[in-house]
């Protein structure tokens, strides 16, 4: 399969020694589905920038649809639709006049027209097409942000997590579309995501992004096949002592891949359902309890916590603390 986007060693420091990208390396193939998943300040929207040309990287090469990103941003614009985070629709237009709009500025001139009812169809749009954008609701505006990312026909579109803030219900319809297009047109698309269930159940191929670089890739199936045996999860208590916890985890055969992370204790086994009395028993002999127990088959999620130590949502609530204390420390200024 040919390579629709290749970087290598993408690395970008931005000010302040934030080092945004350390040494990021993707290949896309052409016609698939990518997800780059990686918690909050994992660098999946630098990663965007630099692709779809907005920023230069210090170090590495991009290449999108074979031409040089940094050599030939021009024409790489011409190859690629981008839907970012936030709309750049005019509210005070109807969807189809923005989508005119949009054709105009790609000089399609008369074409505009026509390719803009076609993609008010193909996405669902008809209803409201003719409204004011300010009306939509978050689900319309996404639909809308999509066709206008796709009015020039590009080869790759870039969707910047597409279904942040999105109700589930919305969040399932655009997946369907997304899904549709690629299969439908041939359209290579990149997205980014903080959300496990969305890389699973719309990505061909994931990147697990982690600090700047993959740390693991591979279709959804083959990072959980990677995993043996299910997982379990055992929540303990406030006060538990954590550390003699694992430790007696650890300490029973057939129970590998300890791991703990705040008051998650997590580890495979090749029968965890079987082995539960037995951890339950271990606990307590070790002086402590479990709060919760839960038994699972592998999911994203524990390819994340193999590959990084941490459990997904404790890393996204870090970098929850972390931008929240960039801003305490902003306003005292
Ligand atoms: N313009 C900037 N100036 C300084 N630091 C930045 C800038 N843009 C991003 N960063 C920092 O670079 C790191 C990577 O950010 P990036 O936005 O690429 O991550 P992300 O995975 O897309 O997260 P999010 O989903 O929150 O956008 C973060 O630590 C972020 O705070």
């Amino acid at each position: 399969m040919s390579a629709s986007i290749e970087a290598r060693g993408l690395v970008k420091t931005y000010p302040g020694d934030v080092r945004a990208l350390d040494g990021l390396d993707i290949t896309v193939g052409a016609g698939t589905v990518f997800g780059l998943l990686g918690p909050n300040g994992a660098g999946k929207s630098t990663t965007v920038k630099i692709l779809t040309t907005l920023a230069r990287p210090d170090e590495g090469t991009a290449l999108v649809e074979g031409i040089d990103v940094l050599r030939r941003p021009d024409q790489v614009r011409h190859v690629i639709g981008v839907v970012a985070q936030n709309s750049g629709s005019d509210l005070g237009a109807t969807g189809r006049e923005n989508l005119i709009l949009q054709g105009r500025l790609y000089g399609m001139g008369a074409a505009a027209k026509t390719r803009a009812d076609e993609l008010i169809e193909r996405l669902d749009l008809t209803e409201f097409a003719g409204r004011m954008v300010k009306t939509y609701s978050g689900g319309m505006q996404r639909r809308l942000d999509v066709a206008l990312g796709l009015m020039h026909r590009p080869a790759v579109l870039f969707l910047d997590e597409p279904t942040s803030g999105l109700d589930p219900e919305s969040r399932t319809a655009l997946w369907r579309e997304v899904s549709r297009l690629a299969g439908d047109e041939g359209l290579t698309v990149l997205l980014t995501t903080h959300y496990l269930e969305e890389a699973d159940r719309l990505a061909d191929h994931v990147a697990i992004v982690d600090r700047g670089r993959v740390v693991a890739q591979g279709t959804p199936d083959q990072l959980k096949g990677g995993l043996h045996g299910d997982a379990v999860h055992l929540e303990l208590p406030a006060g538990a002592d954590l550390d003699a916890a694992r430790r007696a985890l650890a300490s029973l055969p057939g129970v590998q891949e300890v791991r703990l992370s705040g008051r998650s204790l997590s580890a495979r086994s090749d029968d965890a359902a079987g082995m539960v009395p037995v951890i339950l028993a271990a606990l307590q002999q070790a002086g402590t309890s479990a709060a919760s127990v839960t038994v699972a088959r592998p999911s994203l999620d524990d390819v994340y916590l193999r590959h990084t130590g941490r459990r997904y949502h404790d890393a996204e609530a870090d970098a929850g603390d972390e931008a929240e204390a960039l801003v305490t420390e902003g306003a005292g200024r």
